[in-house]
């Protein structure tokens, strides 16, 4: 009883919401142990989805090098960002690395690939071709961790290049220009996108205009060597962030 006074006391003098002292006690354990493990689940999935999306937004929305600076200077945040783009991944219906996987399983096996933006390089994994994993961080000793505009490899030296949801950056052109100097002649470029990313209706670029402008940049059927040096100023249409929404 006289405790109980004691507290409404002070509660009245503070004006406020009583602070209890957090005591060790078997009540407070009990409590622990009572609260329903798939409520702390689904709080901790939705601490670690707006934290997805954060990076995401972020590697939307700056450069090749400021992203490479990022993660630079928090590599962790890397497998954050890959442990929610794999929740997101599997609602999709089909998982556009698995197309571009089904199409390389059915070309030569002489083909040398570059997989820019590979995040946990699943094509390398799939196929036996030799391929140049890359991406801004390295938690595996066959992904050379580099900004893609800018990679270690030689000109002239793939056969086919893929992006597969990896055009993130502000100047994403620069990564397909650096693409245009590793494949040879006649390589393929393999661009698997978002589609609300192309539809002029929800603010995305005009598909006609961004293919327009791959075209220039020396792309066709058969690739023309020294194209790259001649060409005039490239009209590149800006490609909107893929933003998640929150489930
Ligand atoms: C959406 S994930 C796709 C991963 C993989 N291609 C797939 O389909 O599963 C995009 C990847 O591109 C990488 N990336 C974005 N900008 C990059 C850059 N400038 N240089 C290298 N990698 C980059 C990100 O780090 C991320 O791993």
């Amino acid at each position: 009883m006289g405790e109980s006074k004691k507290r409404k006391r002070h509660r009245n003098k503070r004006g406020g919401k009583e602070e209890q002292p957090v005591l060790p006690s078997p009540c407070a354990k009990r409590t622990k142990l009572k609260e329903p493990s798939s409520f702390l689940q689904k709080m901790r999935a939705r601490l670690s989805g707006g934290h997805f999306r954060m990076i995401n937004e972020k590697l939307y929305t700056c450069t090749g090098e400021e992203a490479l600076d990022y993660f630079k200077e928090e590599p962790s945040l890397f497998d954050v960002y890959h442990t929610g783009y794999k929740t997101q991944m599997s609602n999709w219906p089909e998982q556009p690395v698995n197309v571009i996987i089904k199409w390389l399983k059915k070309q030569s096996l002489s083909f040398v690939v570059a997989d820019f933006g590979c995040g946990e390089a699943l094509i390398a994994k799939s196929v036996k071709n030799e391929v140049f994993s890359l991406d801004l961080v390295s938690n595996d000793p066959n992904v050379i961790a580099c900004n893609m505009e800018n990679t270690p490899l030689d000109s002239s030296s793939v056969d086919v290049a893929i992006f597969c949801l990896s055009l993130m950056g502000t100047n994403y052109q620069s990564y397909l220009e650096e693409s245009y100097r590793l494949l040879k002649p006649g390589g393929w470029l393999l661009i698997a996108e978002v589609k609300s990313r192309f539809d002029p209706n929800t603010g995305g670029a005009d598909p006609k205009k961004f293919s327009n402008a791959i075209s220039e940049l020396g792309f066709s059927s058969v690739k023309q060597e020294n194209q790259i040096s001649k060409r005039k100023e490239i009209e590149w249409p800006m490609l909107k962030p893929c933003l998640y929404k929150r489930r």
